[in-house]
């Protein structure tokens, strides 16, 4: 691949070499010292998989062209790595690519159910049972549109998917192209606000670190890939892209791997209401005023585990006649607060008892996993142990968000921000409600039952508490 590469115009692969890690896997080595900025590697428009290019391909692009309306990005970027990998001659360079490519993956589709059963009450578990559906749905459509119009280009048992029974099959060919590309393509917006999603070869073999911020760049004008050095590297060390600020539930799927204690942990709170439910029209109306829509997901993060939006939602959802009529004018004076007591109060019980009966869906409790990680319960690296790693994220988010309903609560409940006796606020560590609390001196967001634990929640409380400190 590199000396293909090479001879097609890459600058930049004489100092590097690919090298197995540890953690990472296989990845990308320096060769020699680079200062932070110093251009690494450019891999050249005209071998870059996107779009575009398979549509303008002699022999797939036809067939591509003739599908109305048209395949997805995904789906078309499958097709072009699928059809590639079957041709026997020709696409020598594109080949060898695909030949240096895994030959399975450990995204969560492929986990057995007692892996997946490790992380069951997630929204990577929800996600990943749908997703079943959904590429089954999607693989029979592409079958239906594109691959029994043109058997001779798509032999089926080079683009087929297996029986539903067989799904986690790693080696499934439609499942192991679509892995393909949600674990190496990478998305770029473009100028005009439009977007481009392509893989390109070598730059494709680079590892994901937070060390480094965004350090890959699409050039518009030539059509360009290329990769700067996101820090200073010695010889010998691993190069980095940054893939973005990612929460373990979607690297998992989407990678197949997990980031111990990522700052980046999230759960998706999904917000939906029944048509049928009184003055629906009209809170329709209001929600979209307020950017959001009857069903809205929200992402509950470390940093903002109660974002505004979902009291947005939740006031309108729960409001009366007269609520309504207070959030039209708040709406028209632009501004945005509690439209009355009983509103809130209602809103903030609800998100308590909600936050609750999800995270009594867990399979396993937050202290448990901790517990079973810390004594080596779950090999490290295994899909168990990063099923493991994404259930208390989502946890650790699950409770933050709790605590500040329980502490928003107990403001309004006593009218003048200190708690009232029927909500108390509760330990962030053990829950403990009915004693004597101290603030996180730093947050001033979370309070503890004592030292010990406060100690022990230092663990996940830290990115939360950097993110909310004045
Ligand atoms: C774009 S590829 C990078 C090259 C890949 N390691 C290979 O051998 O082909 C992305 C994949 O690399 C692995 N990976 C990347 N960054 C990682 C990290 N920080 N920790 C563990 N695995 C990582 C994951 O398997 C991911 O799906």
């Amino acid at each position: 691949m590199e000396s293909w590469l090479t001879k097609v115009g890459a600058v930049g692969l004489s100092d590097l070499e690919l090298t197995d890690f540890p953690v990472t896997g296989r990845g990308v080595k320096t060769l020699r010292r680079f200062k932070q900025g110093e251009m690494i590697l450019t891999i050249p428009s005209d071998v870059l998989w996107s779009v575009e290019h398979a549509y303008s391909d002699p022999n797939l692009g036809p067939a591509l062209r003739s599908v109305m309306p048209p395949l997805s990005v995904e789906d078309i970027l499958a097709t072009y790595i699928l059809f590639v990998r079957s041709r026997e001659s020709g696409y020598d360079g594109l080949r060898t690519h695909v030949s240096a490519l895994p030959g399975i993956y450990s995204s969560s589709i492929f986990f057995s159910e007692g892996e997946l059963e490790v992380c069951a009450g997630t929204s990577l578990y929800t996600v990943t049972k749908q997703l079943e559906q959904r590429i089954k749905d999607d693989y029979r459509q592409l079958a239906v549109r594109l691959f029994a119009q043109h058997p001779d280009l798509f032999p089926l048992q080079k683009f087929t998917i297996e029986d539903v029974r067989l799904l986690r099959r790693a080696t499934d060919p439609y499942k192991w192209a679509l892995c393909t590309v949600w674990s190496r393509s990478m998305d770029f917006t473009l100028p005009d606000g439009s977007s481009i999603r392509l893989l390109a070869p070598f730059a494709d073999m680079l590892n994901h670190s937070s060390e480094v911020k965004q350090c890959h760049a699409y050039d518009v004008k030539s059509g360009d890939l290329s990769v700067f050095a996101g820090k200073d590297y010695e010889i010998g060390d691993q190069v980095y892209i940054y893939y973005g600020p990612i929460p373990n539930n979607r690297l998992l799927r989407l990678y197949g791997f997990v980031i111990p204690d990522n700052p980046n942990d999230s759960y998706d709170l999904v917000l939906t209401t029944h048509p049928m439910a009184p003055f629906y029209e009209q809170k329709q109306k209001l929600w979209v005023s307020a950017g959001l829509d009857s069903t809205t997901t929200v992402a509950l993060t470390l940093t903002d585990p109660l974002p505004k939006n979902i009291l947005r939602y939740l006031r309108i959802q729960r409001a009366d006649v007269s609520g309504l009529a207070a959030i039209t004018l708040q709406q028209i004076d632009g501004t945005d607060e509690k439209i009355s007591d009983s509103n809130e109060m209602e809103i903030l019980r609800f998100l308590e008892e909600s936050i609750s009966s999800l995270l009594n869906c867990f399979a396993t409790p937050l202290e448990r996993l901790e517990k079973q990680l810390a004594e080596g319960v779950y090999p490290v690296g295994g899909n168990a142990w990063a099923a493991a790693h994404v259930s208390v994220g989502e946890q650790r988010v699950l409770r933050l968000a709790r605590a500040k309903a329980r502490n928003l609560l107990a403001a309004v409940e006593s009218g003048s921000g200190s708690r009232s006796p029927s909500a108390p606020a509760r330990c962030a560590n053990c829950d403990k409600g009915s004693v004597p609390l101290m603030l996180c001196g730093r947050c001033k967001s979370v309070m503890y039952c004592g030292r010990t634990c406060q100690v022990a929640h230092f663990k996940q409380h830290k990115a939360a508490c950097r993110g909310t400190a004045q």
